[in-house]
């Protein structure tokens, strides 16, 4: 049986990120995609153009509904709008016991938009990060929910484990917001600190990359591949999806979700990295 996977997101009316990207990825890398709704954004290349929630009712009525006849192997949340979201989605994945959960603790959209009230942030750190497995946040969202200024590799190896602290098992702190030759992301578990690079593209259409990379390490710890492996796979799945780039639309156009199946993936690297804490 294929193993079945869940999206806790808002949805992109232009299909580069949120629902939409999420679901593209799981169908690419071959495990079954259900969805939880929690807003409707109208949304183009060009930016976000509305947004509106889902009640908190619905939310979990749709939460119920797959927890209750699905077998989600793993489990991802994207766009949560608001703290009311986030109670619901953190009271739904513990009542579920939706194990495998990553966090992508999407805040601001490429074109400045917000998709999370700045009032959220506490309740996605002492409500939702506790139940995580894996957070993937980019640097202006580490910034936010560690509170630290992030600019030398010192500090994002702070803030990495400030995230640890969150009680999350594995914290993922994207490099592509940063400058220089190589994207790098760093992966922090209690043990062990890796780098992860592969060549900056460079690009404009990167919309959603976020959403995309996400979604692949989701689907590959539905299949049981560790956080590390999971982590590698991602890595490769959003190379390929940027470097393939779709070239749609007028502004930050969307990756090409269909790249990792058809393209060699060039150049990722996995380097450890020795750091003083445990
Ligand atoms: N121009 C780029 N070239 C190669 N990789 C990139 C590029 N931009 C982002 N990435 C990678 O895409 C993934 C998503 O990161 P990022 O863009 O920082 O997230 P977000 O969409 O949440 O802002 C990370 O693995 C990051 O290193
Ligand atoms: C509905 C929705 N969810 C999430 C995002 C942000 O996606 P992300 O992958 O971080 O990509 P960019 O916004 O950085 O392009 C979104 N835009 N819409």
């Amino acid at each position: 049986m294929r193993p079945q996977v869940l999206t806790i997101a808002g949805s992109d009316s232009g299909g580069g990120a949120g629902i939409q990207a999420d679901l593209k990825t799981f169908q690419e890398l071959g495990v079954f995609g259900t969805s939880v709704l929690t807003a409707v954004t109208a949304q183009n290349t060009r930016g976000v153009h509305g947004v509106e929630a889902v009640s908190p009712e619905l939310v979990t009525q749709q939460l119920d509904a797959i927890g209750s006849d699905f077998t989600i192997a793993a489990c991802k949340t994207g766009m949560l709008f608001d703290a009311a979201r986030i109670e619901v989605v953190a009271d739904g994945v513990r009542r579920h016991t939706f194990n495998r959960l990553v966090v992508d603790p999407v805040m601001i959209a490429k074109g400045g938009a917000s998709l999370l009230q700045d009032s959220a942030v506490q309740a996605l750190k002492t409500s939702l990060l506790p139940l995580a497995t894996v957070v993937t946040p980019n640097v202006p969202e580490a910034e936010v929910l560690t509170g630290m200024t992030i600019r030398t590799f010192e500090d994002r190896i702070k803030a990495a484990e400030q995230m640890l602290a969150y009680g999350v098992r594995a914290v993922i702190l994207k490099g592509g917001h940063l400058d220089g030759a190589t994207a790098d992301d760093l992966v922090m578990t209690a043990s062990e600190t890796f780098l992860l690079s592969a060549p900056r593209i460079q690009t404009s259409d990167t919309h959603g990359t976020g959403c995309t990379f996400s979604a692949a390490l989701t689907a590959e710890l539905a299949k049981g591949h560790s956080i590390l492996e999971a982590t590698v796979t991602a890595k490769r799945f959003i190379q390929c999806a940027i470097t393939h780039g779709l070239d749609i639309g007028a502004g930050h156009g969307p990756t090409n979700h269909w790249a990792y199946a058809t393209h060699e993936e060039a150049g990722v690297t996995l380097e450890s990295i020795t750091t003083n804490h445990r």
